[in-house]
C-alpha cells in the first residue's frame, strides 16, 4: 500500500493535472483505510527478498534459518521471538502475549507485524527470513496491508507430529509452550489456520515444500537448491 501512495505522489509532482490529483489524495487522506498510512515508509526504499518460514512446530524452522543466515546471509526474524523480547521487555501489552502463547493461540495481527516491520526498518540489510509468520489469514493480510509487499517466496518444512512433539519435548530452552498440553493446541492451531496460508501460496506458485526429516544437515542439502537459485 506505501508502494502505492508513494508512486501516486511521484505522480502528483509530476502531472499538470495537479488539481484533480491532488483531490484523489486528500480523499486517500481522509479515509480511514489510508488515513494511518499516508506516510514515508524507509522500506520502499529498499529491494526487498521476503521468504515466509512455515511449518508445525518443533519443524526445525529456528534451525534451518540459522544455516541459511551462515551460507546466504540473511537477516534471520522469528516472529515468536519477537514476541518472547516484547514479553522479557515488560511492555505493556507482556501478559496478553504471555497468554497467549500459553494458550497455544495467534497473538493480534497488528502487533506481530508491528514488531517485523521495526526489525526490517533497523536493519541494513534486504533480504529476509520471517520465521514462523504468516499463522492465519488475517496475520498475512495485515502484513500485506502494512509492509505493503508479499513474500517472494515461502517455505514449508512438513514433518510428521510425532516427530514435531518429540522435538518440541527435548528442546530444552525453557519455553513455556515447550509442554505436552500447549503443544496439542499449537498443533491443532496449524492444522486449522497455518496450513490455509500454506495452500494460499501454493496457489499463488510461490510455496517450496521442504522434507522436514532426517538430519539438520540432510534437511539443509534440500534447502540449499532453493536459495541457489535466488541470489539476490
Ligand atoms: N533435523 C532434526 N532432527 C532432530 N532434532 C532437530 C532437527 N532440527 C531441529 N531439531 C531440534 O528440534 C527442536 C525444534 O527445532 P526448532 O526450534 O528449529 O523448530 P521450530 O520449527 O523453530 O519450532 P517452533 O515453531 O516451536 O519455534 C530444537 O531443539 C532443535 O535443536
Ligand atoms: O506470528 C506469530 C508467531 C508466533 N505467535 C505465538 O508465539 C508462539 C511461539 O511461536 P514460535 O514460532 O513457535 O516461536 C506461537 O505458538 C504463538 O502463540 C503468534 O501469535 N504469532
Ligand atoms: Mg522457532
Amino acid at each position: 500500500m506505501w508502494r502505492r501512495v508513494a508512486s501516486l505522489s511521484a505522480l502528483i509532482s509530476s502531472t499538470s493535472n495537479r488539481c484533480f490529483l491532488d483531490q484523489v489524495a486528500y480523499r486517500m487522506s481522509t479515509c480511514k483505510l489510508f488515513s494511518s498510512e499516508v506516510k514515508e515508509n524507509p522500506l520502499t526504499l529498499k529491494d526487498l527478498f521476503i521468504t515466509f518460514v512455515l511449518g508445525g512446530p518443533g519443524s526445525g524452522k529456528g534451525t534451518q534459518c540459522a544455516k541459511i543466515v551462515e551460507t546466504f546471509g540473511y537477516v534471520h526474524l522469528s516472529a515468536g521471538e519477537l514476541l518472547r523480547r516484547e514479553i522479557a521487555s515488560n511492555s505493556e501489552y507482556g501478559s496478553m502475549i504471555l497468554n497467549t502463547i500459553k494458550d497455544g493461540k495467534i497473538v493480534p495481527s497488528e502487533m506481530t507485524v508491528r514488531l517485523i516491520q521495526k526489525e526490517m526498518e533497523l536493519s541494513n540489510n534486504h533480504k529476509f527470513l520471517i520465521d514462523g509468520f504468516p499463522r492465519n489469514e488475517e496475520n498475512r493480510i495485515a502484513f500485506e496491508t502494512i509492509i505493503g509487499a508479499d513474500p517472494d517466496i515461502v517455505l514449508f518444512f512438513n514433518c510428521p507430529e510425532e516427530e514435531m512433539v518429540k522435538r518440541v519435548l527435548n528442546r530444552n530452552q525453557g519455553r513455556v509452550d515447550d509442554n505436552i498440553e500447549t503443544i496439542k493446541k499449537r498443533l491443532k492451531v496449524f492444522k486449522a489456520s497455518n496450513l490455509l496460508v500454506v495452500d494460499y501460496y501454493s496457489d499463488k506458485g510461490k510455496l517450496f515444500e521442504i522434507d522436514a526429516t532426517g538430519t539438520e544437515e540432510e534437511i539443509f542439502e534440500r534447502v540449499r537448491p532453493v536459495f541457489a537459485a535466488f541470489q539476490v
